[in-house]
């Protein structure tokens, strides 16, 4: 195993927060070392555009995040299953999907005995460009290391737009599973001009508040936490649904609500 732990560790030790390792590695043996450091996950990048890290190893080079108190996948815990993260999609993709949701929203229709209240949506086709990035190996890498979950994958369920206007709101509620094991529901802010809050009941009971900012990620664990979007007065919201699943056996829940976009959820 060839990796540069010492780097690492410094590096580390200054940063207790994320505890970035950095080194490089000539096969994946590296990989039983970082389960044993309870490293969370690797991204390949080079290490000079890493924020913070010094010098240059000018191999592969392998940047390991360490599991401390303060993770994602403890925000989650507390969260009672609920994590809400910004800044997620590169500029690019992010500059993608804002453009496709203008190109298609005025064919959102209204949903129907829906538990959200005057909320527009459509379904994405498997084949666009946007659910090529949020399906991406990238990208499902990543959140499998925020949500501690290796065998995580894209669900065969279609993303969905969904817009928020004045009068719009989601009563409190639980996700469905569509699937046979838990499953995430990820809601993507593409823009946000509205006076809505989307709030959750968290592991201690109280009351969590969060106006999404374009460009985060809320993640809910399905049947866990309560939440709820409150009712919008001004401005309006656009999202992206889309579920990510540890198998595809699908749930009696996956046929209802698949066949219902515009039946009660
Ligand atoms: O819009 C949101 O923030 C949450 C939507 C939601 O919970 C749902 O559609 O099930
Ligand atoms: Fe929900």
């Amino acid at each position: 195993m060839k990796v540069s732990m010492k780097a690492g560790l410094a590096l580390g030790s200054q940063n207790r927060r994320s505890c970035i390792l950095l080194g490089y590695a000539r096969n994946a043996s590296v990989l039983k070392d970082a389960h044993r450091m309870k490293v969370l996950g690797f991204c390949s990048q080079s290490m000079a555009t890493i924020p913070g890290a010094r010098g240059r190893c000018g191999r592969a080079s392998i940047v390991c995040m360490a599991r401390k108190e303060r993770s994602l996948v403890h925000r989650l815990a507390s969260g009672n299953g609920v994590l809400y993260v910004r800044n997620f999609l590169e500029k690019n993709d992010f500059e993608q999907v804002v453009q496709y949701s203008a190109s298609v929203q005025s064919r959102a229709k209204k949903e129907v005995n829906s538990l959200a209240m005057n909320r527009l949506g459509l379904q994405v086709p498997s084949r666009a460009l946007i659910t090529t990035i949020f399906h991406s190996d990238r990208l499902v890498k990543r959140l499998r290391i925020m949500l501690e979950e290796t065998r995580l994958v894209p669900a065969d369920y279609p993303l969905e737009l969904r817009y928020y206007v004045p009068g719009s709101e989601m009563q409190w509620h639980k996700d469905d599973q569509l699937y046979t094991e838990p499953t995430f529901e990820a809601v993507f802010t593409i823009f946000n001009f509205s006076d809505s809050n989307t709030e959750w009941i968290d592991r201690n009971g109280e009351l969590r508040t969060q106006w999404t900012e374009p460009n985060s990620l809320l993640l809910v664990q399905s049947q866990s936490a309560l939440h709820r979007v409150s009712k919008i007065r001004r401005g309006e919201r656009g999202i992206l649904k889309l579920v990510y699943t540890t198998t595809l056996e699908r749930s009696n829940s996956y046929e209802r609500c698949s066949k219902s976009f515009h039946k009660k959820r």
